[in-house]
């Protein structure tokens, strides 16, 4: 329909290290979100699915190549949940993101400029400042890990 206006559609990955740790990106301090931490990913490109657009994020944001093949869809997160409360600042739209976890990929992660990385271990996930739907997902992100890592 026209003028239909939908959520915007985001796909993110949890990279999982051989010691049950997540890889995840502090923001740049200038974009929306800045400074917190959340998983690698970004929206998918009109006409594009979830894992064309995780390859593709993956590619232009840390260097590396993953098979969709080695990616596990681990769940999602909308904001339009009850509980879910927007950071100050964000545009108000409807997000949906979906997350996937993956245990293998090749080359070393590299950070995009202004963006920061970190392998977090379990016990460090909880004093991150996340973006309100990755708290969620970050459990099933470290549950995935521990099976996988
Ligand atoms: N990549 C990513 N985006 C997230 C997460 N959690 C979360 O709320 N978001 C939101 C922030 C943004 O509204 C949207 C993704 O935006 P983005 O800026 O990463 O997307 P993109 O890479 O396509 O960026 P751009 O082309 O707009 O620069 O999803 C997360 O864990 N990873």
């Amino acid at each position: 329909m026209a003028g239909e206006q939908r959520a915007l559609m985001v796909v993110a990955v949890a990279l999982v290290d051989h010691a049950g740790r997540v890889l995840m990106q502090r923001r740049p301090a200038d974009r929306e979100h800045g400074g917190l931490w959340e998983f690698p990913g970004g929206k998918l490109e009109p006409g594009e699915g979830p894992l064309a657009a995780l390859v593709r994020e993956v590619d232009e944001e840390l260097s590396i190549e993953v098979s969709p093949g080695d990616c596990v869809p681990l769940g999602f997160a909308a904001n339009d949940a009850p509980g879910i409360v927007a950071v100050a600042g964000a545009p108000r739209r409807d997000v949906v993101l979906l997350l996937y976890g993956c245990a293998r990929w090749r080359g070393e992660p590299r950070a995009e400029e202004g963006a920061e990385l970190g392998w977090i271990a379990p016990d460090v996930c909880e004093s991150l400042e996340m973006p309100p739907l990755d708290v969620p997902l970050a459990r099933l992100a470290f549950e995935y890990a521990q099976a996988n890592g």
